[in-house]
């Protein structure tokens, strides 16, 4: 298949570092096959509307995307949220981050979770699944809060809107737990309840460890610098000493959190992309 200029210059946009002779063989295929998918379901809600005499809007479609911390998660969701604007339906693609539902630094501060950011405890996550249940309910212009990686908070003062989608890629590394993980969800439901097909994006833990520094050091040569940057303590420290931070926040954050938190979901997925070196997908598998 191929790519117009102008989608090479959105992709390119997303990531640089992205080779489009990957998103040819992997991921336009994958956008091809979601879009089988949603098809297929539109084609259900349909028969069932039809069946209940209904004429209200069909819910979206939700794509979920797991998977650790730096493993490709955002660029994932945001190259398929292109792809899948491609196809001449001219389907309206939304992309919400879990993030967004961490509980605000305060509140992490006052109750001693300032390093178990990412880990169950740190979402409001009665908070995410109201929000997943009324998009599918096809409540229009939904409020999500949004989380900076610059600030390393959620932000107070902005949030995106989400009005009806066709498609909601939802990208986080909490979209498949379960109700175990959560003792503090008072619903009966998950999120997964609500997801439609969803990616596992996978990679060798040492491999992640080394995307993890990569970033850290690509951020420390831009953002650290700015005044606002909550990394900014850390835009004087020498290559060697950011390179042992780096390495130090994952093995005692987002690694633990992994192992003992993401890992485990991986078997639910509908879909396991597992990455080498350099972000290559060398294998894909797909339930049936
Ligand atoms: N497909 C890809 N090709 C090349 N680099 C990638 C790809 N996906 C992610 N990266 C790089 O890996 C790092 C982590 O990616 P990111 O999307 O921020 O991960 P996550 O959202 O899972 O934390 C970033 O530095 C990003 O540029
Ligand atoms: C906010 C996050 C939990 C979100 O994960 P991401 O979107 O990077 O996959 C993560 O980036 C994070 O801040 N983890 C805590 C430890 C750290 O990396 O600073």
């Amino acid at each position: 298949m191929t790519l117009t200029p102008d989608e090479i210059r959105t992709l390119k946009g997303i990531n640089e570092a992205l080779s489009l002779e990957e998103v040819r063989e992997i991921y336009l295929p994958l956008a091809r096959l979601l879009n089988l998918y949603v098809d297929a379901n539109q084609h259900r809600s349909a028969t069932l509307d039809r069946f209940l005499g209904n004429r209200d809007r069909r819910p979206p479609f939700v794509i979920g995307i797991a998977g650790s911390v730096a493993v490709g998660k955002s660029t994932t969701a945001r190259v398929l949220q292109a792809l899948l604007n491609r196809w001449p339906q001219q389907r309206n693609v939304a992309l919400v981050t879990t993030d967004g539902f961490l509980y605000p630094n305060a509140t992490l501060e006052a109750r001693d979770l300032m390093s178990r950011k990412g880990f169950p405890v740190s979402f409001d996550i009665n908070r995410l699944i109201e929000f997943v249940s009324e998009l599918k309910a096809g409540r229009p212009q939904l409020e999500v809060p949004l989380y900076s990686h610059l600030v390393y908070d959620v932000l107070q003062d902005r949030s995106q809107i989400v009005d009806q989608p066709d498609i909601l890629v939802l990208e986080g590394l909490n979209v498949l737990q379960s109700g175990m993980d959560y003792p503090q969800n008072t619903h009966h439901v998950f999120v997964s309840d609500f997801i439609d097909f969803s990616i596992y994006v996978d990679a060798p833990i040492e491999q992640l460890n080394q995307w993890f520094i990569r970033r850290f050091m690509t951020l420390r040569d831009s953002v650290f610098s700015d005044p606002n940057s909550y990394f900014h303590k850390y835009a004087d420290l020498s290559d060697d000493e950011a390179v042992a931070t780096a390495d130090r926040i994952w093995r005692e954050i987002n690694e633990v959190n992994l192992r003992q938190n993401i890992l485990p979901t991986r078997e639910r997925a509908s879909l396991i992309l597992s990455k080498g070196p350099e972000h290559a997908v060398d294998s894909i598998s797909l339930r049936k």
